[in-house]
């Protein structure tokens, strides 16, 4: 990627630098007082850290815990320099701003959005730090690549701050429609926050093309489509300045994934957890953080019909649902997992036997080597949410499906069904749908049909990896600052 930065020459500030929300290792302190870092949550961090370690970047983040305020620190290669949150600030503009306004009303308001000008105040006056945090960190010229909803006004401000750097942007989760962003009472703000950037990029064409009519609609800033260029990018004259917009599909770090999937200790551990569950004719999984948009209840009800109408027996299917931990005090979160773990409780007192459940389900997040193992021992893997950026964990299934007997069953709602034409999509809207989606999958189609499934899936996942996303983004920043 020809970006091995590490600390500057003049020792002053890094020459790569990654913003975004969390550090990838969170800061856990336990009942008895003591305090270790885990690896954070969420496809975002999975992603940008095998980047990271790949060219020896630094990374301003929140350090995951309210009012920590550790020193920068080596972790993996990689420089950490933290932005402290009150619990003031994590209540208005974490759980408030970023996830109970920004993230519904991105995901296509599949709960309402909440407008609280006090949680705008916070929003902004945080972003204000990571930009300062930000520029304290960069050295002269750097390049800085800002992630995400939470920082819409990072752009901006750091230009503000710094005329010297590089910006790129980049969402990970889905960018609205015209008409629905047209609802922030502050969406001149932050489309303007974005437009800070020298490159802002999607996962989709679809959220490219929102943000530039947007851009033109609010600001009066017209784009023109560069027929050239490989991205099928676009620029927006703002001011002086020529801003590049883009569709870049993020990707998993494939050929890890693959190769972990292959290895002895893997296989072993995905036939014992076979046997752990009572060695099923039928395993079916589902990896999510648990979130309302990630459509776990979608799942659990077309299971809980195709177990009652007889057309799935219970004796043969077993479902296994990890649901990592998320954002637990925002209510419609904990809405979902009421919801979530009655239903669990209903379906296993329906159709479990004693010792034999029909669901597993497991709250909280597992070792990378034991979800690998996971996903090695499963027949089919169910992705049913209604709205997602990309979705990197039917990426992942599909780099672990090594002996390319799985199948994927993935809701068109998610970005990765852009790509992953062969896998068994579905409208997690249209129950019966999921249903058939399911029954085709885990039943109904010939073994060689699954297999030539995968094997294009694999190709896809195999062919475009987390690498070459990075490379594509940069490749489209560094045409930006040239021209
Ligand atoms: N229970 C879990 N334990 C460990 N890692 C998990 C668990 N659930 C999800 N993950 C990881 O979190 C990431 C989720 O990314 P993604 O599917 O893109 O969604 P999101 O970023 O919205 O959570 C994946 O890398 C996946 O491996
Ligand atoms: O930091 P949290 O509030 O705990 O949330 C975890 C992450 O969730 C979201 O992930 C998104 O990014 C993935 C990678 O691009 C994408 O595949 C997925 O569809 C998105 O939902 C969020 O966008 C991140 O900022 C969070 O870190």
């Amino acid at each position: 990627m020809g970006r091995d930065a590490g600390t500057s020459s003049s020792g002053v500030g890094a020459d790569f630098v990654v913003v975004a929300n969390r550090l990838p290792v969170d800061l856990v302190r336990t009942a008895d007082g003591t305090e270790q870092w885990k690896a954070s949550p969420g496809g975002l961090v999975t992603a940008l850290e095998s980047i990271l370690k790949a060219n020896h970047g630094a990374w301003v983040g929140w350090p995951g815990v309210p009012d920590a305020v550790p020193e920068p620190f080596d972790s993996d290669g990689i420089r950490l320099h933290s932005v402290p949150l009150s619990a003031h600030d994590v209540e208005l503009y974490y759980e408030g701003f970023s996830n109970a306004t920004l993230w519904p009303l991105f995901h296509d308001v599949v709960v309402p959005p909440e407008y609280h000008r006090e949680w705008w105040n916070s929003y902004r006056d945080v972003n204000e730090r990571f930009a300062e945090a930000t520029a304290a960190a960069a050295a002269h010229g750097a390049t800085v690549w800002v992630q995400d909803y939470q920082l819409l006004l990072v752009p901006r401000l750091l230009r503000e701050l710094r005329p010297d750097l590089t910006i790129g942007f980049f969402l990970h989760i889905p960018f609205p429609p015209v008409e629905l962003f047209m609802q922030l009472p502050w969406r001149t703000e932050l489309v303007e926050g974005m437009l800070g950037a020298d490159l802002v990029g999607f996962h989709l064409p679809g959220g490219a093309d929102n943000f530039r009519i947007l851009a033109n609609k609010l600001r009066g800033h017209p784009s023109v489509r560069l027929t050239s260029s490989k991205t099928k990018a676009a620029e927006i004259r703002v001011d002086d300045r020529m801003v590049r917009v883009g569709a870049f599909p993020i990707s998993i770090d494939s050929t890890a994934v693959d190769s972990l999937a292959r290895s002895r200790e893997t296989l072993a551990r995905a036939a014992r957890l076979r046997d752990e569950l009572g060695s099923p004719r039928v395993l079916m999984l589902g990896v999510d953080r648990l979130d309302y948009t990630k459509g776990i209840d979608v799942r659990l009800r077309a299971l809980e019909e195709l177990f009652e109408e007889g057309r799935l027996d219970p004796a043969e299917v077993t479902f296994l649902q990890l649901a990592t931990p998320s954002r637990e005090r925002v209510e419609q979160y904990q809405i979902m997992r009421s919801r979530i773990e009655e239903s669990v409780g209903r379906i296993n007192g329906m159709f479990g036997e004693i010792g034999q459940p029909v669901v597993t389900y497991i709250h909280r997040p597992v070792p990378k080597s034991e979800l690998t193992a996971f996903y090695a021992a499963a027949d089919v893997m169910l992705v049913t949410p209604v709205r997602d950026g990309m979705n990197l964990v039917a990426k992942e299934y599909v780099a672990t499906c090594t002996d390319g007997a799985g199948a994927l069953v993935l809701s068109e709602f998610a970005g990765a069904a852009n790509e992953l034409r062969q896998a068994y999509l579905c409208n997690p809207h249209d129950l019966e749908g999921v249903k058939d989606a399911i029954m085709a999958a885990a039943v109904e189609d010939l073994p060689e049909e699954r297999r030539r499934r995968m094997r294009a899936l694999r190709r896809q996942v195999l062919g475009n990896d987390v690498h070459a996303w990075a490379r594509r983004f940069f490749d489209t920043l560094d045409a930006t600052s040239d021209s």
